[in-house]
């Protein structure tokens, strides 16, 4: 793993009216990895991506994403991002949700074909391409939208909660599938509230009223306040229980 950042936000503040939502994040986030970012509901996590890729902007700081000070559009381009609610045509088939994506990112002919194919293989949804997304299980729609996330091989991809409402099967296979990401060089940045998940990530970012507490491996994050589980160690940074 090369230790070159992907990411750098520095001293970033979001407000919505008077609800601070975050609160002087400073967070630098390794090419190659996957990255945690593992809060409660309501915490702040998807605000935080949002303003990553430039959805959203902040009201203080600055964030650089690929070398690049956002928002930006180059840098856009080179991230994939799936967000909480899946956002597909349910009366297309997943061959045509793709195409029309791939379509969208400005990719054409016999590439579309190849990253179309490529991707749907990641996912394992190589046989279901001509079934109707309404026939799908939510299961199956988040792997789609994964596979649209992915389809402009994208050096970054930053996905919200992808496994909520998810199996616990169905969960393992698509973090196998982010670790074969990793290994062709994807990095990688979650969100999550499942502590198990949270136990997969190379670096994980403890957030928590807008504030990230800790940051660290899972392994050091534990090690350091002597806690058996994540879930303890949130409790002693974060000095609450880990629900709101
Ligand atoms: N557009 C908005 N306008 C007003 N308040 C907002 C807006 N977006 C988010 N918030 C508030 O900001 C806080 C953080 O929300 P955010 O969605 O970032 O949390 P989260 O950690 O992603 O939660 P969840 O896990 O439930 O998705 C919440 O209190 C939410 O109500």
């Amino acid at each position: 793993m090369t230790t070159k950042s992907i990411v750098s936000i520095q001293a970033v503040s979001k407000s919505f009216g008077k609800q601070s939502v975050l609160r002087d994040i400073n967070l630098t986030i390794q090419k190659g990895e996957i990255f945690g970012l593992l809060g409660p509901s309501g915490s702040g996590k998807t605000t935080l991506v949002k303003t990553l890729i430039g959805l959203d902007n902040p009201d203080n700081g600055s964030i650089t994403v690929l070398d690049n000070k956002m928002p930006n559009l180059k840098a856009m381009e080179k991230i994939g991002y799936m967000a909480q609610a899946d956002a597909l045509y349910q009366e297309l088939t997943a061959m045509e949700n793709l195409d029309f994506f791939a379509t969208l990112y400005g990719i054409k002919g016999h590439k579309k074909k190849k990253q179309i194919e490529a991707s749907a293989s990641l996912v394992n949804l190589t046989n279901h391409l001509n079934t109707p997304v309404s026939k799908f299980s939510g299961g199956m729609k988040r792997r789609l939208s994964i596979c649209i996330a992915l389809l402009n091989e994208p050096e970054l991809l930053i996905l919200d909660e992808p496994t909520v409402g998810i199996d616990p099967v169905l969960r393992k296979n698509i973090w196998n599938t982010f670790e074969q990401l990793k290994e062709k060089g994807t990095s990688i940045i979650v969100t999550t509230h499942v502590m198990d998940e949270a136990e997969k990530c190379d670096t994980l970012g403890m957030i928590r009223g807008g504030q990230l507490i800790a940051v660290n491996t899972p392994q050091n994050l534990k090690e350091t306040c002597h806690a058996q589980t994540l879930e303890e160690a949130f409790l002693y940074y974060g000095g609450m229980s880990y629900e709101n």
